[in-house]
This record gives structure tokens, sequence and C-alpha cells, in this order.
């Protein structure tokens, strides 16, 4: 997979590939053992610049997303609730190949998103251009604990908590399409003049195997939806979703998946992410964090070697497997675009198609507001999966994303479209390369009925299938 992301610089994560019993510090509203933390204990909350272009060398040099948006500096304390079950791991092995991914990386300052926030939805407008604005933040806190009761010689590091932070980071190669070693992270304030590049995006020197918890309690959901709201997203609902080719090989099918496919997959990670392989903070080699929350299923993706496997290196787990039902709406997403393409391919008579792809990788990433995935290309599938173009196939849930998508890692020259919740995207043929990243999340845009149905914190939640 490739998410575009954000990355922050943080706590350095242990070699790859230890064995790393992991406390659970899961971020919820309401929990137990509340414990109050001063945010400047956070090393990781200044931005730290990453700078770690042309190192590495590794023909599977990650290279970052572009993330926007580190995260703030403010001292404020923060509550966070430890969750008592621990989580052992058994070390395993085996990566497979997996070409490195490009991802161009950046950061920008952004405010915090409180982790309590509300949703509120908005209509979503279709496809549009338009420049980003960062805009806000998100607090998290993450850490990694020496549990007791976890394995023995497992250390607790209490002490570690995070604030999230926009930056997004990926797994960026250099921009030069003939260094293939580069790798390139770097954090900036401002994303205008932003290395960019990087996929999922995040704050620093959370624990990058602790369980996080893209869910919040019922009861501090906040307010009802008002009935106007409701019944302006029936409308929008029972309309029934569109096809559009953007470019060739690229097919958007707006509001494609109906509320209760959307509740059913929210559900779904749900109980995914609290389990074995469940939802972490991904970093980089160099520390960098992306600026956003994932999860494999299928197969793992590692961000430190851009590679994929059955077992995520950073604690040992084993990706869970990706629900039957998850891709059956994958296979008709496909058949659908194929159908579109065609139709438009004769009109063009161009040769745009989108072959079929069975998906045996997921990747979920969750983006707070302030989450951000850099410009990238997904290329750590296999060369056949790439050669072919076998499509990769994204769904988003909840708040609305500002999609980036062009031919080169170059955000001006990027074309923008609004994702919104039910909407599936797909890339393959010709666009099968094509750079892509979320510049920004748009708060308070997640249907109503979505927060009414599930505990889904404010923010973004976006499936990418892939065929390795
Ligand atoms: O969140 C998105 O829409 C894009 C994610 C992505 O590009 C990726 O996971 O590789
Ligand atoms: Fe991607």
């Amino acid at each position: 997979m490739n998410h575009g992301e954000a990355w922050s610089s943080g706590g350095r994560r242990g070699s790859r590939g230890r064995s790393q019993p992991s406390g659970q510090w899961v971020i919820r509203q309401k929990s137990e053992t509340p414990v109050t933390v001063d945010k400047s204990l956070d090393e990781s909350s200044g931005n730290r610049g990453r700078g770690s272009r042309g190192r590495g060398g590794s023909r599977t040099s990650c290279s970052p997303r572009n993330s926007y948006g580190r995260g703030n500096d403010e001292q404020s304390p923060v509550q966070v609730y430890v969750n008592k079950s621990n989580v052992g791991f058994v070390e395993k092995g085996v990566q497979q190949n997996r070409k490195s991914q490009d991802y161009l990386i950046g950061s920008t300052k952004q405010p915090d998103d409180g982790a309590a926030g509300l949703n509120s939805s908005g209509d979503n407008k279709a496809v549009l251009q338009s420049k980003s604005t960062n805009v806000s933040g998100g607090l998290f806190v993450s850490g990694e604990c020496e549990a007791k009761g976890v394995k023995e010689g497992a250390k607790m590091h209490c002490d570690v908590l995070n604030r999230m932070k926009d930056v997004t980071l990926s797994c960026q190669e250099s921009v030069s399409p003939t260094s293939d070693k580069k790798v390139e992270l770097s954090i900036v304030e401002d994303h205008k003049s932003a290395p960019k590049a990087d996929r999922a995006g995040n704050s620093s020197k959370e624990s990058s195997s602790s369980p996080f918890d893209i869910f919040l309690q019922k009861a501090v959901m906040g307010l009802k939806p008002s009935i106007l709201e409701l019944s302006r997203e029936k409308r929008k609902a029972a309309k029934g979703y569109t096809g559009s080719v953007i470019r060739p090989g690229m097919v958007l099918l707006k509001n494609y998946l109906s509320i209760n496919d959307q509740v059913m997959i929210v559900n779904k990670c749900l109980q995914l992410g609290l389990g074995e392989g469940g939802f972490y903070q991904p970093g980089y080699r160099d520390e960098a964090k992306l600026h956003l929350k994932m999860m494999c299923l299928g197969k793992n993706w590692d961000p430190e070697t851009c590679r994929y496997g059955e077992i995520r290196p950073i604690d040992g787990s084993t990706p869970p497997k990706i629900p039957a039902e998850f891709n059956q709406f994958v296979e008709k997403a496909v058949k659908e675009s194929q159908s579109l393409a065609a139709s438009n391919s004769k009109e063009t008579k161009g040769v745009d198609g989108i072959p079929f792809m069975l998906p045996d990788i997921c990747i979920v990433n969750f983006y707070t507001s302030t989450g951000r995935l850099g410009l990238h290309q997904d290329k750590d599938e296999s060369e056949n999966s790439i050669r072919k173009g076998l499509p990769v196939v994204s769904f988003s849930i909840g708040d609305s994303a500002e999609f980036l998508y062009g031919d080169q890692r170059d955000e001006d020259k990027a074309e923008t479209l609004i994702l919104e919740s039910g909407d599936v995207l797909l890339f393959g043929g010709k666009s099968r390369s094509v750079f892509h990243g979320v510049r920004s999340i748009r708060k308070d845009t997640a249907p109503k009925a979505l927060s009414q149905e599930t505990s889904l914190r404010p923010g973004r939640l976006n499936l990418t299938f892939r065929q390795y």
C-alpha cells in the first residue's frame, strides 16, 4: 500500500523486527484510569526537522509522503487513559519484496483537534480545485509501556506521551526519478515551502506499536444531528452514486457506499483495529512518523522498509484478514469502473482500460483533522501488479479529504478532488502510478448519520485495496 501521509519526528522506535511487548495505550474519551500528563513532557512536540534526505541508500528506501503541519507546542496538560490490557506478540519474520513508494513529506503547524470533538456533517461538494490550508490539529497521546503482566523484560515508558502532530510522513523516494536510493523526509512549518511527500501523518514519539482506538465512547459524542441535516443526507443517499472518469485509468464513484455500508465498514474496522495487528502509529526508519494511524489487512506494509510482509516487524503481529464483505464492495467497484472506463475510451478512442484485481492487501488509514499524506506513488506492490496496472481502490469514510493527484510530485501542479464519505476512487491502468496524497481533512464534514450510528472519532477513515 502506499498511503501518502504525515510523519513527525519523534521517539526512536526499536530496531526493526525486535520483539516488542506493548502495553496498550488507548486514547478514549472515557475510560479507565485517567492520567494527567503534561504535554511538555513530550520532547517531540517541537518540530524536529527530519531531513534524512539522501540517507539510506537502500533500494527500498521509503519516501515520506507529504505531511504538513506538525503538532503544536502548547503546554497544557493532556488527559490520557491507560487501557490495562496488554498485547503480546510473537516474533515472526520475513518480508516480501516491495518496491519503494514515493512520498513527499512536509508538515505544518496545526492546532489540535480535540480527541473528543464532535462530528457534524456538511454537504459535500463534488470535484473541485483548490489549494489547501491547514486548519486544525489533534490531540493524541501514546506511549510505550512496560506493562506489568506483559512478558518478562518488558519495560514501560509511560512517560512517553505524545501529541499528535500534523507532520505527514511518508516513505518518500527522491524526487528524481533516476535516483531510487534517496530517502527524503522533512518537516516544515509551512507546506508551501515544505519538501513534500509522505503517507500517514502524525506526531512524534508515539509508540509505534500502541494500538490506537479510532472510536469515541458514545457518551461523549455530543449533539444529535438536526432533522434537517439528516433528511438532507437521506436525500443525498437516495440519489445513488454517480461515476466519472477523472482521467484515463482513474474513476471516481461518488456516494458509492451507502450509510449502512459505511457503518458496517467502520464497525468492522473498530473491531479489527483493537485486536492484534490493529491501529498503530506508523513511523519511518528515521523516526519520523506518518500523519495518520494505520492498520494493514491481509499483508503488512512496513513504512520502514516499504515492503509488504506477513507480519508487522514493529511488534510481530499478524495482520487481520480482509473481511469478505470488503472485497465484495471492491469487486463491484472495479467492475463498475471498468465499464465506465470502457465507454469513456470508446468515446475518446483511447485505451484507458482498467484491469480486474482481487485484493489481498488493504491499508486502513485513520486521519484526524490534522492528518495528511504527502504526494507519493503506490509502488510497493509486486512488479507484475504495477506493470499490469492493477488498480488501487480507495474508500473514503467520515470527514472529507482534499485529495491531490497528478503526474509529478508537485503540489502546485496537482489537481484536487474532494473525497467525501462514501466515495470510492480507483486508479489503475494508465493512472496506476499517479502521484497522489491528502492535503487536508475537512473538519466536521462527516455525515451526521454516520456519527450517529457509529462512534468513529472525528476524522477520516480511508481504506485502500491492492493486489500484491
Ligand atoms: O487517504 C487517501 O485517500 C489516500 C491513501 C493513500 O494514498 C495510501 O494509503 O497509499
Ligand atoms: Fe497511496
